[in-house]
């Protein structure tokens, strides 16, 4: 049996009169790939900003390996649509910056971020600056800098949401690849249903708002997963279904 990674109970976000996130509560197991769908305004920015105490919650908890979650604590790497790449600093540079700020020793940077651009294929690339990459290799650069801290939690927002369909599929299959290869536990945001069906463990559908969760769905088609299989076609219809917020 997994282990509980992270435990969301009772949580509940207003602005003023405006509540948005009413009394959520799931789980996520350790190594678990989650992908959240909900219609666009639901509260994702909200929910990911309460994970990460940038913005204070009304009530409820969160909580990682059983401890209130604590940037300061938990190791949490966010991966954004935006690619926040640093363009002043090379590939290296940009992978090892995460690590530095945590207060790493030297010797041990070298190794992550050898480790993290050999996972990536950046070998030949590594004294390149953001501005002389292609969107795929920039992309490869944020999740290398992801996966090198070794999250507690990688959490996703829409990090495909602007790409051309056959990079995404592209970098799609490469987090895969190195989901299964770190065990990391991930929590992915999205309101592509495909993509939702196509990467998951487990569904979580969240409705309009005030939002709660909806349903969630556990997904075990096997992988490598085919979009045209008559399973995988049965599910993304089924999440459509559900979802509906048009
Ligand atoms: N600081 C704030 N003050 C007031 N209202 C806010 C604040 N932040 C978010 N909201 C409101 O909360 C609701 C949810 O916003 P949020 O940005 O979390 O949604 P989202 O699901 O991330 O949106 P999208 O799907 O467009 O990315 C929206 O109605 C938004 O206007």
């Amino acid at each position: 049996m997994l282990k509980e990674k992270v435990q969301v109970q009772n949580l509940t976000k207003s602005f003023g009169d405006l509540l948005v996130l009413d009394n959520i509560s799931f789980n996520v197991k350790e190594s678990e790939f989650l992908v959240i769908v909900g219609p666009t305004g639901c509260g994702k920015t909200t929910f990911l900003n309460s994970l990460t105490r940038i913005i204070d919650i009304n009530s409820g908890s969160i909580k990682l390996d059983g401890e209130n979650v604590d940037p300061r604590k938990h190791d949490l790497a966010y991966i954004l649509q935006e690619y926040s790449t640093f363009p002043w600093l090379n590939v290296e540079q940009n992978i090892a910056y995460g690590l530095k700020i945590k207060g790493m020793k030297k010797d041990l940077i070298e190794e992550r971020v050898e480790e993290a651009i050999a996972m990536v294929n950046l070998e030949k690339h590594r004294k390149y600056y953001p501005g002389e990459l292609s969107a795929s290799m920039l992309q490869r650069v944020v999740i290398a800098r992801a996966f090198a801290t070794k999250p507690d939690l990688l959490l996703m927002d829409e990090p495909y949401g602007q790409l051309d369909l056959n990079l995404k599929y592209k970098l799609e299959d490469e987090l895969l690849k190195l989901w299964e290869q770190t065990k990391t536990t991930i929590v992915f945001i999205t309101h592509n249903i495909e993509e939702a069906v196509y990467l998951s463990d487990r569904i979580l559908v969240m409705t309009n708002k005030p939002t709660k969760v909806k349903t969630e769905l556990i997904n075990d088609l096997p992988r490598p997963r085919k979009v045209s299989s008559p399973d995988f076609v049965e599910l993304r219809n089924k999440v459509t279904e559900l979802i509906k917020w048009w």
